[in-house]
């Protein structure tokens, strides 16, 4: 097969062993720069150019758009999806994962467990949306943030408020959400291929650190699933239509709970605890179901 990979970095650790993966299993992976790409959207003649060729003949897309690069990376994908390029996860779904409160809405529509999460737009509000999450101690977190970055926990009503405010006066949207302190500072990354999770850990913070990502310092090691963490796991990645996708949850009282599901998991954290080879899973799921013209929506909606 002849798979291009949407990315920006070939040195990645994940975009490296997707490359070998593929090719240990006879198919060419290229890595094609997203920002690269540049686009025809004729009606009839969909075109995609790179360093002044066009791009023919794929079989499938992997793509690893950064958080940076959403808008560009998923107009890419959808013109390699309307011109009937199996894409590993489709455009739509990418969309939806990438915004915290419309997932949030999503996995809430299936049923799945969430913590207690409130939005509103005006600050009048502010009072009553920290009372309807359950007054302090409360985290407070930007509806795109990544790697742990733009995720507050305030301890007092006082602070949150502040918070609140901070980040309102600069015009970034927000979620406020129940602090699920019995997870300690602990929480866990289920990665999901089709269907099945097929690894998971579990990411503790450093030291007096909330926030368990592995960017911050956090450090992971391999752990088996409930049959419900994982049943958890799963619907929340069918629910969101990422056929493989990293999903956060945190052990609460009441059961696991998912913070959010990532569409871009990275590899090494993962396979390097567990020693699995995602990458290959990655790659086989692709032979079993990459056909041309088979994305659900070939972009729309
Ligand atoms: N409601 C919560 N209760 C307790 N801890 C939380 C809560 N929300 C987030 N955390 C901690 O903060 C970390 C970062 O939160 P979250 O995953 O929402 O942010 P992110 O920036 O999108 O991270 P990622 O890099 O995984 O995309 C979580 O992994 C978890 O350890
Ligand atoms: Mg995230
Ligand atoms: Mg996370």
């Amino acid at each position: 097969m002849k798979i291009g990979m949407l990315a920006r970095n070939p040195e990645l650790y994940s975009h490296k062993r997707l490359v070998e993966a593929a090719e240990e299993r006879g198919h060419q992976l290229d890595i094609i720069n997203t920002l690269r790409c540049y686009m025809n959207i004729a009606s009839r003649r969909q075109e995609i150019y790179y360093n002044g060729e066009k791009l023919e003949g794929y079989d499938a897309i992997i793509p690893r758009i950064g958080a940076s690069v959403t808008f560009y990376g998923m107009a890419v994908l959808r013109q390699f999806e309307m011109m009937g390029v199996y894409p590993v996860n489709e455009s739509v779904a990418i969309g939806r994962s990438r915004d915290k409160l419309r997932s949030m809405q999503l996995l809430a529509r299936d049923g799945i467990g969430l913590p207690v999460t409130t939005f509103a737009h005006d600050p009048k509000q502010t009072e009553e949306v920290l009372e309807l999450a359950g007054g302090a101690p409360l985290v407070i977190k930007l509806l795109e943030g990544t790697q742990g970055l733009g995720v507050v926990l305030a301890d007092t009503d006082r602070s949150a408020k502040s918070v609140i405010e901070a980040f309102r006066a600069t015009k970034t949207n927000i979620l406020v959400q129940e602090f699920i302190k019995e997870a300690g500072g602990t929480d866990i990354r289920a990665l999901v291929v089709g269907g099945k999770v097929v690894a998971a850990m579990q990411r503790t913070g450093a030291e007096g650190e909330f926030r368990s990502n592995l960017h911050r310092g956090g450090s992971a090691k391999i752990i088996k699933l409930s049959p419900e963490e994982r049943s958890t796991a799963v619907r929340a990645a069918k629910s969101m239509g990422l056929n493989v996708c990293g999903v956060d949850m945190l052990r609460a009282n009441h059961g696991a709970v998912v913070m959010e599901v990532n569409s871009s998991p990275g590899l090494e954290g993962v396979e390097k605890a567990s020693g699995i080879d995602i990458a290959g899973k990655i790659i086989e799921f692709i032979e079993k179901n990459a056909k041309h013209g088979a994305t659900k929506t070939k972009g729309k909606g």
